[in-house]
Formats: C-alpha cells, structure tokens, sequence
C-alpha cells in the first residue's frame, strides 16, 4: 500500500484528518472497569492505560495480540562534526545485527511477542550536515515519512516505532530546540557517551543549526526537513500511519520522542494514541515529556533507543489489558462488593 500523500502538505492533510477515539467504548470499558473483583483503583495506573487502550480500538474490552516493532536506522552527516562516541558505519553494522537477531531490540521484541520489522534509510546517503544546509529535500522527507507510513501493519494492535543512527541524539536536540524554545545546552545529552568536550560540541552544533535555520521555528514539518534525519521522520510518519489505522503506540526516549514531538506540534492532539513507553536517561527527555504532557509508564534508566524502553512497556500495556479484558466481574465470579 502507498503513504496517502506525496506532499508535506499532503502529509499535513492526513494529520489533520487523524480519527479521534471512541468515547463510547471508553466509557464501556470504565464501566467494566469498575464490576472487575478487585477493590476500585487497585491496578493503579493499569485501569487508566486499559481504558485509553479501548478508546483507541474502538473496543471496550480489547486484547493486544498483534503487536509491532519496527525499528528504522538512518545516517546522518552531522557526525563529521564529531558529535557521536562512535563512527557512523555503526548504523549499518547494527542494521545487520538486528536482521541477525543480536541486538537488544530483538530480544525486548520478542519477550513482548511483538513481530520486528528493519527499515534501512538510504545508509549509503546520509543526511546533508544541518550546520551547512537543510538536512533533506522536501522530496527526501516525504519519502522517509513515507516509508514510515509504509512499515506499519494495518492489523497490528499496539505499536512502538524504534531508531538507530549514529549522530540522532544531536538531531533530536535540534529538533527539540527548533520545536520548544531554548538552547542547544538545554537539549543536548551524552548519546552513546560522549565527554564532556563532545557535548560542548554537540550544544554548539544544535546552536549553528538553530541560527541557520530560523524558519524551523516556525513551522514543525519544516524543523524535521531542516534538522532531522530519516529515521526521525520515518519514526513520525510511522505514528501517524498508526493513528490512522487506531493503533496506540509506544513512544521510546529521546529520539523517537523528538520525532513524535514534530506531529504533536504541527497538530495538537496528534499525539493522543501515544503513551510515553519510559523514560531514558538521555538528559532532557523528562522535559520534552513534560512539554508533551505525557507520563513515562517506566524508569529504568535505559539510553538505548531502538525502540527498547517502548518494547518492555509493551508488557505492561499487555498487563492492563489482561487484567481488564480477562478479569471476571465481582457478579460473574460471585465475589461480594464493597
Ligand atoms: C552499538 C550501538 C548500538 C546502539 N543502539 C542504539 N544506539 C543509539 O545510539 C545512537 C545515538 O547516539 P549518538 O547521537 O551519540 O550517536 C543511535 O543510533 C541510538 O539509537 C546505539 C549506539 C551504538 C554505538
Ligand atoms: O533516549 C534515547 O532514545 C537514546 C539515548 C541515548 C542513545 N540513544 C538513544
């Protein structure tokens, strides 16, 4: 199937047209909700999580059965300003590595049942360096949203859209920078570790972008275009294709977070089917949750990215929807109420 829109505006258009949940079913599912053999509240924020679920699926007593990862892998010319602990031919040895089943993803994917897609970006043509120029073409943009688009099952029910591309975490920032106000200081973190002189590096890199391209401000799509990459924008286009098909998602750290960021702000409410999966210990990733308005449903201190704090997330989604679709009610297992 081909990605509705060939345009950014186009692109725009499906935002704009984005399904809103179904407050029928949420509020069937609170009702069931509240006849489960549990005292009211109990399973916390798992009752809370398995409604919006329902609101989402247009279901009020759904099961998650077909969940998807698809983790898109991207280059970036901003490396060659020395902003990654590691060299960029990491992107496509770890491409491989996925498609061989070694990395962390595969495992977290698998121990949530979830079916792992790899989407390989043009890794022999990497973004344009956003401290000289735009990072991608309209053109190019739209076809990394695309083949976001593209890589979501439409019958998959919960999705966590993953990353890898040495350099991102630079491009996230800018993004976020672009997006939210503020500073390159304000948004860079230690990626892959680097020291303290690479990450003076990075916050002076965000703010060479930043100067250079003012119109970033204005516009979210056009912050993508000028500072992103195409895993990023794969990353956005897979969560809108998601909300079309009313398909809640996972979002992961910093990365995918600044991706999902670019739709939430071009179109507010964008980001609804979205839960924020965890939270990494990338710098500012608590603040962009914050400026999202999204609670993580995890803290373990991950900096992975791949989709990897989303993918664990997943099993406590899964939970909430056992709980809440599989549970008898205090009259069908003859527990007396309170
Ligand atoms: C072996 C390896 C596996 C990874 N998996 C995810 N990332 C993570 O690190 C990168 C971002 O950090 P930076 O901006 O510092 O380059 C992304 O590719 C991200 O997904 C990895 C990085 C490495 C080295
Ligand atoms: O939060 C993330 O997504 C992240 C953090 C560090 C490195 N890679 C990814």
């Amino acid at each position: 199937m081909t990605a509705p829109f060939a345009t950014l505006a186009e692109f725009r258009q499906r935002l704009a047209d984005a399904p809103p949940p179904d407050m029928r079913a949420a509020e069937d599912a609170g009702a069931r909700n509240a006849q489960l053999t549990k005292p009211p509240g109990a399973l916390g924020r798992l009752e809370e999580v398995a409604i919006w679920y329902a609101s989402w699926r247009g279901d009020p007593r759904p099961r998650i059965e077909r969940p998807q990862v698809v983790v898109f892998a991207g280059n970036h010319g901003v490396t060659a300003r020395g902003v990654s602990a590691f060299p960029a031919e990491v992107t496509a040895q770890m491409v491989g590595n996925f498609r061989a089943g070694g990395a962390a993803i595969n495992q977290l994917a698998q121990a949530a049942g979830a079916r792992m897609d790899v989407v390989a970006l043009d890794l022999d043509r990497p973004t344009a360096d956003f401290t000289e120029e735009p990072a991608m073409s309209e053109d190019e943009v739209v076809a990394a949203l695309a083949a976001g688009w593209q890589a979501v099952d439409p019958e998959a029910d919960l999705l966590v859209a993953g990353e890898m591309g040495i350099g991102n975490t630079t491009s996230a920032a800018a993004l976020a920078a672009a997006l939210f106000g503020g500073a390159g200081g304000d948004w860079v973190g230690r990626g892959t570790g680097v020291d303290d002189a690479g990450l003076a590096r990075k916050a002076a890199v965000v703010d060479e972008g930043l100067a250079l391209h003012p119109q970033a401000k204005d516009d979210p799509l056009e912050a993508l275009r000028r500072l992103g990459g195409r895993e990023l924008a794969a990353m956005a286009g897979a969560l809108a294709a998601a909300r079309a098909h009313r398909i809640p998602a996972l979002l992961d750290g910093f990365i995918c977070t600044a991706a999902a960021a670019v739709l939430e702000k071009a179109s507010p409410g964008a980001l609804d089917h979205c839960l924020a999966g965890h939270l990494s210990a990338e710098g500012a990733h608590g603040r962009l949750l914050q400026a999202l308005g999204k609670a993580p449903l995890l803290d373990l201190g991950l900096r992975l990215g791949e989709g990897s704090g989303a993918a664990l997330a997943m099993q406590v989604l899964k939970g909430a929807l056992a709980c809440h679709s599989g549970m008898s009610t205090f009259a069908e297992a003859g527990v007396s109420g309170g």
